[in-house]
């Protein structure tokens, strides 16, 4: 399975241009189609969505194309029902192509079959094909009653008096019906049975048939009366608003990171519901600030948000980022009034549900709400996503939290937005990692812990932990080249570092700091580090040094393999005679006994092991800073990285 790490951050700020409504955008594209008359439409989403209605839209007999490379279409409309009679459709999991298609060839009098992914087989659409049969559509369920794939065949419509329609389900199946109804020509009344919900979604709905030309009247939410002789015709020019729902990560991520924030192509005048995911927020302690066509959210004066309890039926898909942002809140949250989560592209309550609680999160999960209770410190997890998008964009955001976070099966996110995660990167700042990397006696130890020192930073020295596992494995009776014993006690080592001092056993009780450092151990590490079970043991609990405000990590393969998106990376090294020379003067110092040419020799050998073993050997990357020590001493190598760090990274030379 495919999978995307992102890293801990340290804060959020910045702006980011929303890509195009994926409400709007297949709305438009299907009132387009019918109208008579050309539109142009710009800054259309691009996505999987979009495609699919697209695709069908081409395959109905409708004449689109796009302007080269642009977001903008031109869709010639048919001015009427569909001209093609015939079809098999596949709709992917796009409910916002399946639904109203459904509606609009009912009422074309042709054949045709739907089909999508199996979670819309999944997907109810049994209230929608109830509403129709009553206007006289023939519509076959397939498999199982109230659900895709549907037939669809010719049959004599009869409009005009009143449909009703559940609207307590799905609000998607009114928007079909009203979308679809001025092709009959007929004045028709809609009836909603049951609490309406989503309502939002039906404003965007009547809005946009307006702006083709149709006026829906409306008593309340229960009553929809669809006037006779009405068709829909092109108003030209049709732009698309940016992403409300997609805004929600943004403005979130302001909140939590610090922000400020800005989302751009949604702001005040927008037409969509998901723009009150602002008003939750604020309600959160966010400080919002709105424009006609921006948003920028920033993190409450004193840092924290506030613990909320919300009824979020109007806002169903944004209301998710807010279960996420529960994770940073003062108190225990509670979402209400959200059981639509459980038929969209997944059942979005468990799901949520179940991650929350792998990051550490206590969850209660009830038919149509969630309360979550952040745990004392997020806990590192590999979040799955169930291939719903918004699933995996709104867990982004728990990176926040100062810990790894996995996303496994990013690629879910083109459902809606394919360019998520560089959006998100435009705006999340990684705790930075400096990482040094070089042969033995380098210099690398020296140099990291000052820099860290003067930088306030963390300090993993990753050869320790290399070390530990070789004293481990002397203290077991295991052999350095048994790979699965050495790994075994890798994964386990009870192994913690306290002010420069490494402690070992289960209650950190014994000092190996010394022992760590002799021969034996060093020649051992060096023979159990070309293990790859046993770099693997030890590949997360290095990550897991990466805290803020930041790490200096220092051995071999730290800028390759274990923090490669490290934005600070340094390659020391220094001739092996001055490093043979260095670590002889340290070692008589410790009053040790050392042999010159013993230790050039074991030095040279262990240079060659480190350089190539073919799991993540000793190189020097092309985008590492070279310092070579041999002419140099402690205090300038220091100030070498230090100005290194002070140019983000870029090297003078
Ligand atoms: N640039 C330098 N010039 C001279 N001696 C150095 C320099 N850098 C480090 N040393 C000394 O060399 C020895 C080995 O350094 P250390 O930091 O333990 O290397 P490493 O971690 O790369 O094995 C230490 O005694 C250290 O004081
Ligand atoms: N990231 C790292 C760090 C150390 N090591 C190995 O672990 C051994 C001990 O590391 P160290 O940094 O304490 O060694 P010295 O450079 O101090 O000799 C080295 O000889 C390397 O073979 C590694 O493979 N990868």
């Amino acid at each position: 399975m495919e999978f995307l790490d992102l890293p801990p951050m340290l804060g959020a700020a910045g702006s980011v241009r929303l890509p195009g409504s994926k409400s709007i955008s297949n709305r438009v594209l299907l009132l387009a189609a019918l109208a008579e008359g050309e539109t142009d439409i710009r800054d259309l989403l691009l996505s999987d969505d979009v495609e699919r209605m697209l695709e069908a839209l081409r395959a109905l007999g409708v004449d689109w194309r796009r302007e080269g490379d642009s977001l903008n279409y031109r869709v010639c409309g048919v001015g009427g029902p569909f001209p093609v009679k015939t079809g098999d459709l596949f709709l992917g999991n796009a409910g916002t192509a399946f639904r109203p298609l459904t509606a609009a060839l009912a009422l074309s009098g042709g054949e045709y079959r739907l089909s999508g992914v199996p979670r819309m087989h999944e997907r109810p659409i049994g209230d929608l094909v109830d509403a129709l049969r009553q206007l006289g559509a023939d519509i076959t369920c397939t498999a199982n009653e109230g659900y895709p794939p549907l037939h669809l065949k010719p049959a004599t419509i009869r409009p005009g008096g009143v449909v009703r329609v559940r609207g307590d389900v799905s609000s998607q199946f009114l928007t079909a019906l009203l979308m679809a109804l001025p092709l009959t020509g007929v004045e028709t009344t809609i009836e909603v049975v049951g609490e309406l919900i989503s309502k939002p979604y039906i404003r965007i709905t009547l809005e946009l048939m307006a702006r083709f030309g149709v006026q829906v009247g409306q008593q309340g939410w229960e009553r929809f009366v669809v006037p006779g002789g009405a068709r829909y015709r092109s108003p030209g020019t049709v732009f698309v608003e940016g992403d409300a729902s997609s805004a929600s990560y943004f403005l979130a991520a302001g909140a939590i990171g610090g922000g400020p924030v800005r989302v751009e192509g949604v702001g005040r005048t927008s037409i969509q519901g998901d723009v009150r995911f602002a008003e939750a927020l604020e309600q959160l302690g966010a400080r919002i600030t709105l424009g006609d066509n921006w948003i920028e959210a920033a993190a409450p004066a004193g840092g924290v948000l506030k613990a909320f309890d919300l009824d979020l039926n109007h806002i169903p898909d944004a209301a998710m980022t807010l279960a996420v942002a529960a994770l940073f809140a003062d108190g225990p949250c509670r979402l209400r009034n959200i059981a639509s989560w459980r038929v969209k592209e997944t059942d979005r309550i468990a799901a949520m549900a179940t991650e929350l609680r792998k990051l550490g999160a206590e969850v209660e999960e009830g038919a149509d709400y969630l309360v979550v209770q952040r745990p004392p410190r997020l806990q590192p997890a590999a979040i799955d996503t169930y291939d719903d998008h918004r699933m995996a964009m709104c867990f982004s955001l728990a990176s926040l939290g100062g810990c790894r976070v996995r996303i496994n099966d990013p690629k879910c996110v083109n459902k809606t937005f394919p360019g998520y995660f560089e959006a998100f990167a435009q705006v999340a700042r990684p705790v930075p990692v400096l990482a040094i990397d070089g042969p033995s006696a380098s210099g690398k130890g020296t140099v990291a812990a000052r820099v860290a020192e003067t930088l306030g930073w963390h300090y993993l020295d990753s050869g320790s932990l290399y070390r530990l596992v070789a004293l481990a494995a002397m203290r077991a009776g295991v052999a350095f080249d048994d790979e699965a014993g050495v790994a075994a006690l890798a994964a386990g080592l009870p192994a913690r570092f306290e002010g420069g001092r490494v402690l070992l056993g289960e209650g950190a009780d014994r000092d190996v700091t010394d022992e760590i450092r002799s021969e034996a151990c060093s020649v051992g590490a060096s023979k159990v580090a070309v293990l790859p079970a046993v770099r693997a043991a030890l590949l997360d609990r290095q990550r897991d040094y990466r805290a803020a405000p930041g790490l200096v990590a220092e051995g071999r393969d730290m800028g390759s393999v274990i923090f490669p998106d490290a934005g600070l990376k340094v390659f020391l090294t220094a001739s092996a005679e001055a490093r043979a020379e260095r670590r002889h003067k340290q070692l008589i110092e410790k009053g040790l006994a050392a042999n010159m040419e013993n230790l050039l020799k074991d030095l040279q050998e262990r240079d060659a092991r480190d350089a190539a073993r073919p799991v993540a050997p000793l190189v020097k990357l092309p985008d590492a800073a070279l310092l070579d020590t041999t002419q140099r001493d402690v205090d300038e190598a220091v100030a070498f990285v230090l100005d290194l760090v002070g140019r983000g990274g870029k090297s003078s030379g």
